[in-house]
Parts: C-alpha cells; sequence; structure tokens
C-alpha cells in the first residue's frame, strides 16, 4: 500500500513498571501507554502511573487509557498524571471524549460483524478525535487480547490518522506495516512476558521490525 509519510510511529502500551517506560524510551518508541480500565489485568492506578510517567524522556507522550470509565475517574487521571493524550475503548461518544480538554484517540472495533468498513462509517462520529486505533476485538469487548484482525478490512489511503493495533508482535509488524502502511503500531501482549511485564529483548525486536519496514523497498 502507498505511504503518506516516512516513519511509521510506535505506541507501546500496558506499561506497569518504570524500568519498562525508560527502556522503550531508549528504543525510541513514540508514546507508551497506561491502562485504567476497570477490567484490565494491566490497570495502574493513577499515583503509580504519576511515578511511570515521570520515567518518560522528554518528547516521548503518555497515553491514559479507558473503558467506559465514569468522567470523574477519568478527571482525577487527568488531574494526577497529566497525560498528553487519552484514548477511549469503549462506547464513549465523541462529546465525552472531548469533556476533558485533552486531544484523545479513539478505538475502533474491527473484530465482530463486518459492516461498512468505509472510512465514513469508520470515524464519522468522532470529528473530535486526533486519531484512531484500530483493534481487533469485537465491539463491547475489551483490548489486549493479542488477537489480530484481517488487515484487508482497514480501508486504502485513510485520511486521519491511525493505528494499527491488536496481535502485533516482532515477527508479523514488519508484514502488517507493509500491506497497511499505517500512520502507527500500538502493541501490547506482543512484546511481554506476561500481563502488564514487558519483554526487554521483544520490545528491541519490534522496534528493529518497525524500523526495517519503513527502509525504501529495494529495486
Ligand atoms: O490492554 C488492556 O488490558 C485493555 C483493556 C481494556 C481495553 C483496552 C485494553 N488495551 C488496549 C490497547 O491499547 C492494546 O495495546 C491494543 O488493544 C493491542 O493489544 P494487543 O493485541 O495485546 O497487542
Amino acid at each position: 500500500m502507498e505511504r503518506s509519510h516516512l516513519r511509521t510511529r510506535i505506541k507501546f502500551c500496558g506499561l506497569t513498571r518504570p524500568g519498562d517506560v525508560r527502556l522503550a524510551c531508549e528504543l525510541g518508541v513514540d508514546a507508551i501507554g497506561f491502562v485504567f480500565a476497570r477490567r484490565s489485568r494491566r490497570r495502574v492506578e493513577p499515583e503509580q502511573a504519576r511515578l511511570l510517567r515521570q520515567a518518560l524522556a522528554p518528547m516521548v507522550s503518555a497515553v491514559a487509557l479507558f473503558m467506559d470509565t465514569p468522567a470523574d475517574e477519568v478527571r482525577r487521571v487527568v488531574r494526577i498524571v497529566g497525560p498528553h493524550l487519552l484514548q477511549f475503548h469503549g462506547s464513549e461518544d465523541d462529546d465525552f471524549c472531548r469533556q476533558f480538554g485533552v486531544p484523545y484517540l479513539k478505538a475502533i472495533a474491527m473484530g465482530g460483524a463486518l459492516g461498512d468498513r468505509g472510512e465514513e462509517a469508520l470515524f464519522g462520529a468522532f470529528p473530535g478525535a486526533s486519531g484512531f486505533l484500530l483493534d481487533s476485538h469485537a465491539s463491547g469487548e475489551a483490548g489486549g487480547s493479542g488477537h489480530a484482525f484481517d488487515w484487508a478490512t482497514v480501508p486504502a489511503g485513510l485520511s486521519r490518522p491511525a493505528l494499527l493495533a491488536g496481535g502485533l508482535s516482532p515477527d508479523n509488524v514488519h508484514d502488517a506495516i507493509r500491506q497497511v502502511a499505517p500512520w502507527g503500531v500500538d502493541v501490547s501482549s506482543g512484546i511481554e512476558s506476561a500481563h502488564g511485564l514487558k519483554d526487554g529483548e521483544r520490545m528491541r525486536r519490534f522496534v528493529e521490525e518497525v524500523r526495517r519496514a519503513d527502509l525504501p523497498p529495494r529495486d
């Protein structure tokens, strides 16, 4: 697929340890996600996330992830952690996502029943979103499953930034980028040794594979 950008952004999600955050920054990732969704095994408390955020290098974004989280809880996280971006995974609408005064990403469920997958059908309800995360779960289900969806269902030539997510790993991210040419990629399970515990070697290999996919094709 043709690309409109020279570099695929990388977001690592579900980090729970300052050492993992520091290594991710050294490897050159663009954003780190902290999970506040109630059902998640990677959930961190706001005070813990504040310490993790302090481990970030300059110019690396902190993303706070929610799933149908009450507005007062989101506000508390915004106040204590100070994320650069919010990411919503549930049935939140555009008004809900915008009310916090922080730019947001909306996760789009690409699993489950196949409906109209044109850009308007996927993104049209979220004019205020800074970008999107195309994830493998079905509507109403949580993310972070480690399962991929059918990449062929991503419409070509998306006009708004979209991260490809779901089941990416060092073993498939190169092919995913070459097939979909997403604006960015997001990974959680594929760089873990256990839920919330990232594996340094898998993190390093993931970044290397993204960089390899970004090289111009040889003649
Ligand atoms: O990670 C979670 O536990 C989680 C829980 C509830 C909603 C979303 C969640 N994660 C979303 C992410 O951003 C993941 O990085 C994304 O779904 C990809 O996950 P994976 O397939 O494990 O790489």
